[in-house]
């Protein structure tokens, strides 16, 4: 393990931010923490990297307890946070140099590290840009780039896509994948579930300063029952039709839509071979299946973007 968090509890006054939270992250991971708005996933981050002290509880790097006066540990960990940290009057080369020089790079190491991030966040042609000048996407690439001046071994990557356009999200996923390939371990923190299912191996669903599961998305998806959920328009199917379908499950109807929630016998075979003698189109019909969306209901029964 890469990362280990134990017991790890931090309050803000009456609010508990992260209460007794504990995880193992797995060197060269992609590890998701998924929660909603003030679960606790800024602050943890905020920790690991030593911007906040924890008030109880502890860390361990590499083996080694975490200590934020560490400045070779420090070197491990990069944090690309939330809110972008440039600045805006400043050009991109720029932003990137005192970045670098704050990790004590000079000379030809920072001038390759330069050149590397640069190419990370797509901005080699537009390294004298002043920041201000930048779209969001643009900001948030080198954002991330900037976290990556000093080599870290970790990549801590605070809700990399909110306000960025889906180009810049789509360029932003690569690169994240390209690190995890080049061996870096990546945490990643998102309220988005179709981000934590598309990009990471391991996910903890986090809510309330506390990690409510942890796995992978197939492992954590097997905790909910095994049902279907069917979705049919109602006014394709007539009242018998109905009736019968509720002998599949649990029919629901809104407005012109049916929704069903298959019976744990449930067979997909007797199912379609009933729409087919009734002359029913597939396309009529939508299956889903359980997401971590599911999950997030099932476990705290609240929606992950309450
Ligand atoms: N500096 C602070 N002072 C007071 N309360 C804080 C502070 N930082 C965080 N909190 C509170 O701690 C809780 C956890 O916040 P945190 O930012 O870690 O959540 P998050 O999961 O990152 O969500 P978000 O995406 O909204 O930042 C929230 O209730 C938040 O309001």
């Amino acid at each position: 393990m890469i990362l280990q968090a134990d017991q790890l509890s931090k309050a803000f006054g009456s609010t508990q931010a992260l209460d007794k939270l504990s995880l193992s992250i797995e060197a060269g991971s992609f590890f998701g923490l998924l929660g909603p708005n003030g679960a606790g996933k800024s602050t943890f981050m905020s920790i690991v990297s030593g911007f906040l002290t924890q008030d109880s509880g502890s860390l361990t790097l590499d083996n080694s307890k975490l200590d934020p006066n560490n400045i070779e540990q420090k070197k491990k960990i990069g944090l690309s946070p939330q809110h972008i940290a440039l600045y805006k009057e400043l050009s991109a080369e720029t932003n990137l140099k005192l970045f670098g020089k704050l990790y004590g790079l000079r000379g030809k190491e920072l001038h390759q590290q330069i050149e590397y991030a640069l190419e990370v966040a797509q901005l080699t042609e537009r390294r004298k840009s002043p920041v201000k000048e930048f779209s969001g996407g643009m900001k948030r690439r080198l954002n991330i780039a900037a976290a990556l001046m000093h080599k870290p071994k970790i990549l801590l990557c605070d809700e990399p896509t909110v306000g960025v356009d889906p180009q810049s999200r789509n360029a932003i996923f690569d690169t994240l994948l390209e690190l995890k390939a080049s061996g870096m371990t990546i945490v990643y923190s998102t309220h988005y579930m179709e981000e934590a299912e598309r990009l990471c191996d391991q996910i903890a669903i986090i809510d309330a300063g506390k990690i409510l599961r942890v796995g992978s998305l197939d492992t954590l998806l097997q905790e909910l029952p095994r049902t279907n959920l069917i979705r049919a328009r109602a006014n394709t199917l007539d009242t018998q039709q109905a009736a019968t379908l509720s002998t599949f499950g649990d029919v629901q109807q809104t407005g012109s839509s049916l929704q069903l929630q298959t019976a744990p016998d449930f067979k997909l075979s007797s199912f379609f071979k009933w729409t087919e003698e009734q002359n029913l189109e597939a396309t009529h019909f939508q299956i889903a299946h359980p997401s971590l969306e599911d999950l997030f209901l099932h476990l705290t029964g609240k929606d992950l973007r309450e």
